[in-house]
């Protein structure tokens, strides 16, 4: 991906959020699931505290919005950055498959980057930043993010019980494991938890990243662990789950830690 595409993402992400509230005003909305939105935190009205950032949500597949609902200031850019991203995802879909012994093509096949939704976060100035986050210590839930950041820091992961730093790295991109790749693994890799530290800092962070899902589901209707990798050497640590329970679990509170993959854990 050209280094360029990566700070005119960041600009145009950055653009959009310095614009007046009235025109951001626009994009407003809580309707989750589809087309554009502006909106502070995902989960406002479920979590028991807000934290310190706005984002601007596109789903972008398996419909895509109307390249005229996305706001013109970023427009162009976005629709780059989505194919780039969209790119730099199925290479890593092949490797991870061919990690697991599977065939190049598994993941493809199970056309995980038709479900697809891309976020322009902006972490603005915080002046109290020990009194919240800029967002709070989650997994993501899907298959496989895709993540860019600005140079502003604030990013970190959990690893053996201690946070650290990501540090912004020009040109550098950041790849998430999300719960559902773990679940699919069986285990085999790992969702990495994550979360913003609320931004001290006068310029504000911007992070653009895009989420890829499960599109396909087995014909039964669930999913779960991939059949192939199973033996009775190594037996499913994960029941087979619905679509229905992913979202429910997803959207019926916070985003929170792990607890899908906690509720259908059969096996240590
Ligand atoms: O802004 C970031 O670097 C992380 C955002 C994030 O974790 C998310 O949107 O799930
Ligand atoms: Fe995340």
């Amino acid at each position: 991906m050209p280094v360029s595409v990566l700070d005119e993402t960041v600009n145009a992400v950055k653009a959009f959020h310095e614009q007046p509230h009235e025109v951001k005003a626009k994009y407003y909305k809580r309707d989750e699931g589809k087309g554009v939105m502006y909106a502070s935190n995902n989960d406002l009205y479920r979590t028991t505290a807000a934290s310190w950032h706005d984002s601007l949500q596109m789903w972008m597949g398996p419909e895509p919005p109307n390249v005229e609902e996305i706001p013109e200031v970023c427009r162009e850019e976005l629709v780059e950055w989505d194919l780039h991203a969209t790119k730099v995802a199925d290479d890593v879909m092949e490797l991870l498959s061919e990690g697991l012994g599977l065939e190049r093509g598994r993941f493809k096949e199970l056309t995980f980057s038709d479900s697809r939704v891309l976020v322009g976060h902006c972490y603005p100035y915080c002046p109290q930043p020990d009194l919240t986050v800029g967002i709070k210590a989650h997994t993501d839930p899907g298959f496989l993010t895709v993540l860019l950041q600005n140079h502003v820091p604030g990013l970190q992961v959990r690893h053996e019980n201690e946070w650290l730093d990501v540090k912004p790295v020009p040109g550098g991109l950041i790849i998430n494991v999300g719960d559902f790749l773990q679940i699919i693994s069986n285990g085999e890799y790992k969702s990495v938890q994550h979360r913003v530290l609320a931004n001290s800092r006068k310029e504000s962070r911007i992070s653009i990243v895009v989420f890829f899902n499960l599109a396909k589901w087995r014909e039964d209707g669930y999913s779960g662990p991939l059949p192939e990798l199973l033996s009775p050497h190594n037996p499913p640590i994960y029941r087979d789950f619905t679509p229905q329970e992913f979202r429910e679990n997803f959207y019926g509170k916070g985003i929170d830690t792990k607890s899908l993959i906690q509720k259908i854990t059969i096996r240590n």
